[in-house]
């Protein structure tokens, strides 16, 4: 199942006015593996996970997610989509946002109570579950984002710069959970600026003025360029600072 492919993005394109922010992307993440989408600001990243998620639609091309083709509503329920910038309801506590968004899903009663207990301790909120999320920082705003893309135990998770804010221990401890969810078979797709981050991940795609202009594992990346970093090598393949 390793290799088989979960998403695929075949010639997608995407313009905003007369400014084409997507040209032509092919890309592939396979099952099971963390893979993550590095450039610098303005790149595409956002655009494309959106597509990818099915939130947005592409100009031309095609994106098939699990075998369907993207956007199809059926396909929510399978995946986890964290946005760049948080979707919560400021009024209500940490434990209320994620009812609510357990009841979009479906879940409910009792097991929707342990799930809550369960993602709030991933993301170390296990303390703020009845404080109202606007005396919320930034960071624990990332972080209840996150638990809430977790919480339906999605088959994909797709993570739009998810660490944004997090301090480097917790940062730490997510990346270390998206190993675990990946071993059991989950798919993580995460747009980063962050080097480690990318380090971190099995495969990376470089993004660069809606190109992708490399795509492999870090390794790959990094012998193919004869770098000593990503950092070295995404410039070596024409990028810019991330
Ligand atoms: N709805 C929109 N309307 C017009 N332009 C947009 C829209 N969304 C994105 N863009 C433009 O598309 C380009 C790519 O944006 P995108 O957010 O995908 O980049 P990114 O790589 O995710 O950047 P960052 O790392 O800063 O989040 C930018 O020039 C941005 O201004």
């Amino acid at each position: 199942m390793q290799d088989a492919a979960c998403i695929e993005v075949a010639q997608v394109t995407k313009r905003f006015g007369k400014t084409t922010v997507l040209d032509g992307i092919d890309y592939t993440v396979p099952t099971a593996q963390i893979c993550g989408l590095l450039g610098p600001s303005g790149a595409g990243k956002s655009t494309l996970v959106k597509i990818i998620a099915g939130i947005d639609s592409p100009d031309q091309g095609k994106v098939q997610v699990l075998g369907s083709l993207m956007p199809r509503l059926e396909m929510m329920q399978r995946i986890g989509y964290m946005a760049q910038s948080d979707a919560l309801y400021a009024e209500l506590s940490a434990k209320d946002n994620l009812n609510f968004f357990g009841s979009l899903y479906g879940i409910g009663g009792a097991k929707l109570r342990t799930r809550i207990q369960e993602v709030l301790s991933i993301v170390n909120l296990e303390q703020h579950v009845h404080k109202p999320v606007r005396y919320f920082s930034g960071g624990m705003k990332r972080r209840l984002s996150l638990a809430a893309a977790l919480l339906h135990e999605p088959d994909i998770l797709i993570l739009d710069e998810p660490t944004v804010g997090i301090d480097p221990v917790l940062r730490q401890a997510i990346w270390h959970e998206f190993g675990n969810i990946a071993s059991g078979g989950t798919t993580i797709l995460v747009t980063t600026h962050v080097m480690d981050e990318a380090e971190k991940c099995d495969q990376l795609g470089m993004i660069r003025n809606g190109k992708v202009i490399a795509c492999g594992t870090p390794e790959e990346l990094k012998a193919d360029k004869g770098a000593s970093s990503i950092e070295e090598a995404f410039l070596a393949y024409g990028g810019e600072q991330a």
